[in-house]
């Protein structure tokens, strides 16, 4: 049977049928989750996509943590279930406290859409496994607040542990910290990432298909859990 990946969709998320795509694309099946319902119907593992839940009111991700599905989300990754967050879905696991740190607004305020070069810096995490270590993969980043920044204490315990997963491999378009575009959790099974790579499965319709590898990487995380 193929692993059963949960997306969640809340009011104003954006990415949720691409991710659902990159999903069945990897060969699992993708299992629609909804904000308001606790339930994770027994998926294997849960995928937080991009958009601008609730609009973006308060802070990017600050409502959506408190939805009802994300109360289970945060049970079930203290069991070791892999969560990929991405973009807002990143923005929402730092305000549920599954990572540290936030995500800011961008240097100079100006929202950012274009293609970016990321080098995997980790390749041991749940959603990495299937990547080279320092393998450098091109996908879309679109977002106004990608500002990734911690405490000095944060960081320092981030790059010492090997938790920056991702880094933008021609310096920061944001003004990310330490050019960094995704983290993982101490256990490596959590992930949250600012670029997009639900949007980079197919060359048909995006800038490439290294995406892929982190949808595929889900599959051996799950089987081997
Ligand atoms: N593409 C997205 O998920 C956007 C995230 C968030 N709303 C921002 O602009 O930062």
């Amino acid at each position: 049977m193929s692993p059963r990946i949960g997306v969640i969709t809340f009011p104003g998320t954006l990415d949720d049928d691409d991710a659902a795509r990159a999903v069945r694309y990897s060969g699992a099946e993708p299992v629609s989750l909804w904000h308001a319902d606790a339930d994770l119907k027994g998926v294997d593992a849960v995928i937080v996509p991009g958009g601008f839940s609730y609009g973006d009111y308060l802070r990017c991700g600050a409502i959506a943590s408190m939805a009802p599905v994300m109360g289970s989300v945060v049970e079930a990754a203290g069991g070791g279930m892999p969560v990929l967050g991405i973009c807002n879905g990143f923005q929402i696991l730092c305000e549920a406290g599954l990572l540290p740190g936030a995500l800011a607004r961008n240097e100079k305020m100006h929202f950012v859409c274009r293609d970016e070069w990321l080098r995997v810096e980790n390749n041991s995490t749940a959603w990495t496994n299937r990547f080279e270590a320092g393998a450098e993969i091109l996908v879309p980043l679109k977002s106004g607040e990608g500002r990734y920044i911690a405490t000095a204490d944060t960081l320092a315990e981030l790059e010492d542990s090997g938790r920056v997963v991702f880094r933008y491999a021609a310096g920061a378009p944001n003004g990310s910290t330490g050019d960094i575009a995704g983290i993982a959790s101490e256990n490596g099974r959590v992930v949250g990432l600012m670029p997009h790579p639900e949007h980079a499965i197919d060359p048909l319709t995006g800038p490439s298909n290294d995406g892929l590898g982190l949808f595929l990487s889900a599959l051996d995380a799950v089987v081997s859990a």
